[in-house]
């Protein structure tokens, strides 16, 4: 069997270098090329903390990178503007895309899903990719039917630029199909402060948390009548992710059309 040919977006990045590891480790995928904002006409083994990652040629321009190089899939895992240039020419190209990189709007979502379509191609959209962030939203979906009142938060590292985080979005998103419509807190309650009470989706409230020190982490806390109940996940380091990736390559390569979360695929 030929091995899945692959182009990683954001390879210096700490998700993408985690990416470059999994995939040159990986004896079914084969590393073609990678697309950064610098260095182009480099090779990845020129770059430091790279030396063994031997003939992936660097370019800038995704387009050029796609008309040259054949691959089968695009891993993107760099900012949501890039990532969503990204994936639009990826497909156009008949690149299937896997995309780690959060922030995407509805909108943008809804757009990848009609090329799709169009296109008859696979593309994935993972706002996490750890196995057990993807249990525990479907723990807090299943929790919201009979704990309508709860809330998220959500606490990330400091470099972290989109807020809310994806995960809590789509946890958020996934609580609002089972949970009873509902505006939560007292009716008359007020912020005192901006932002007090965090963002809202459909009436729950999201907090984001940024601290030096934390990774990924989330929690879901439910509350009712004389209890709460609480789901958290924590990513430690973004090992964490990589069998999440690996699957979404893999199973992209069998579907010919578009899926947002995890969730959707594993079996
Ligand atoms: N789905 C998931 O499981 C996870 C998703 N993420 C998301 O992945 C994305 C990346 O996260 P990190 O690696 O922590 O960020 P990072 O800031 O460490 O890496 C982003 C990389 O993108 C590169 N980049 C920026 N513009 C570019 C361009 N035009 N072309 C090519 N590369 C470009 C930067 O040079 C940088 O190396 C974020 O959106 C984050 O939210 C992060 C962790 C897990
Ligand atoms: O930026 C990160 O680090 C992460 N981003 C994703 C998100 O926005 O949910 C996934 C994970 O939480 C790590």
């Amino acid at each position: 069997m030929n091995p899945i040919k692959i182009i990683i977006a954001g390879p210096r990045g700490r998700m993408g270098r985690e990416a470059v590891k999994l995939v040159s480790n990986t004896t079914h995928f084969e590393l073609v090329a990678v697309v950064d904002h610098k260095y182009d006409s480099m090779m990845l083994s020129d770059l430091e903390g790279f030396q063994t990652i031997h003939h992936v040629p660097i370019y800038n321009d995704i387009e050029k990178c796609l008309q040259t190089i054949k691959a089968d899939v695009l891993i993107d895992l760099t900012t949501p503007e890039v990532g969503m240039f990204h994936a639009r020419t990826a497909l156009h190209y008949h690149v299937r895309p896997v995309v780690g990189t959060t922030g995407f709007s509805k909108e943008d979502l809804a757009e990848l899903e009609e090329i799709c379509q169009k296109k008859e191609l696979g593309c994935i959209i993972a706002p996490n990719f750890a196995i057990g962030a993807v249990l525990m939203m479907k723990f807090s979906q299943m929790a919201a039917k009979y704990f309508p009142d709860v809330e998220i938060i959500e606490m990330h590292h400091d470099g972290k630029l989109d807020a809310p985080s994806g995960t809590a979005v789509k946890t958020a998103e996934m609580i609002s199909e089972s949970r009873i419509k509902k505006q939560q807190g007292h009716p008359n309650e007020k912020e005192t402060m901006n932002g007090a009470r965090g963002a809202n989706f459909d009436g729950m409230h999201i907090h984001s948390v940024r601290l030096p020190g934390l990774v990924a982490h989330q929690q879901v806390l439910f509350g009712s009548d004389g209890q709460t109940l609480t789901l958290r996940h924590d990513s430690y380091n973004r090992g964490s992710f990589m069998s999440g990736v690996k699957v979404a390559v893999e199973t992209v390569m069998k579907h010919n059309h578009f899926v947002y979360g995890l969730e959707n695929i594993l079996e």
